[in-house]
């Protein structure tokens, strides 16, 4: 189901070279409010860095970037996440001993504790933010499920429940649009059940909008309204994803000729 709202993101015409290599070339996309879409495409067609480009930590070559109609390209990742455009992190090394509850209490930016005088010249409104603060990574552990894992290190998580971890922490955020990279990946079938969960109440209770690069294409079929395909740096096709698993340009270019197209 698509409750197309016009769209959320948009694409235009953007190149990133690295060493004479296109790595995206001419790219032109759009990206509908509320939907869950798919990118997919073969090894090395330029998908992360598409993502890279769009939340901020490479910077085009050339080309535009459109979050809610605002120009965002060239920006940098923090302000990118801090208009609500997220995208999903593993945990760093140093933050696995911590707990999982306090790996999400650490994301909000500009915590007034933070500033050096805070907390001697306004301790009650530091105070009054951590409790805010708490209250957040409480309810985004909840909406993932891992309440129950909140004192535990992160460092404990199994790999999916460690991909549950990282999307609460976009939570954090309040994001109008999340991009997530290859959920499926490493992520047993019934964490997998449970993230896709997530994701589809994610969009029906708060509108969160998806793009999900992801190889898994019965994943992706289960889960997107739209697929998107990259080739080449640039946007091959698009559509509702059994009308992508079936024409001929993207199974020519994308699945190579391994894959053969199921009618049905
Ligand atoms: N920082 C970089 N420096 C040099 N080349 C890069 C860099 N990042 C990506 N590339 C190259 O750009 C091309 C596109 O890579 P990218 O990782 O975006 O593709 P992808 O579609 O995400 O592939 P995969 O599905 O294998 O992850 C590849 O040829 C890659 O080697």
């Amino acid at each position: 189901m698509q409750r197309s709202a016009g769209s959320i993101l948009e694409v235009k015409d953007l190149t990133k070279e690295f060493g004479g290599l296109r790595a995206v070339n001419g790219c032109t996309l759009e990206v509908q409010a509320g939907s869950i879409t798919g990118l997919i495409g073969p090894n090395g067609a330029g998908k992360s860095t598409l993502f890279n480009l769009i939340t901020g930590f490479e910077t085009p070559d050339r080309g535009r970037i459109l979050f809610r109609g605002e120009d965002v390209t060239g920006l940098p990742p923090h302000r990118i996440f801090q208009r609500g455009l997220c995208r999903t992190f593993q945990i760093p090394r140093e933050h696995r001993g911590m707990t999982v509850l306090e790996n999400l209490m650490l994301v909000p930016p500009y915590q007034i504790g933070e500033r050096l005088w805070n907390p001697w010249l306004r301790p009650r409104a530091v105070r009054r933010q951590e409790m805010g603060i708490r209250d957040r990574a409480l309810a985004a552990l909840e909406m993932v499920d891992l309440v129950a894992w909140q004192d535990r290190p992160a460092g404990e998580l199994s790999g999916g429940q460690r991909k549950l971890l990282e999307l609460a922490r976009t939570l954090m955020a309040d994001p109008a649009m999340i991009l997530l990279d290859e959920p499926g990946a490493g992520v047993n079938p019934t964490l997998m059940r449970r993230l896709t969960a997530v994701i589809q109440r994610l969009r029906e209770e708060r509108g969160v909008t998806f793009l999900i690069i992801e190889h898994d294409l019965d994943l992706v079929t289960r889960l997107c309204d739209t697929v998107i395909v990259m080739s080449e740096g640039a946007t091959l096709a698009e559509g509702p994803p059994d009308a992508i698993r079936r024409d001929p340009r993207v199974v020519e270019a994308y699945l190579g000729g391994q894959y053969v197209a199921v009618e049905g």
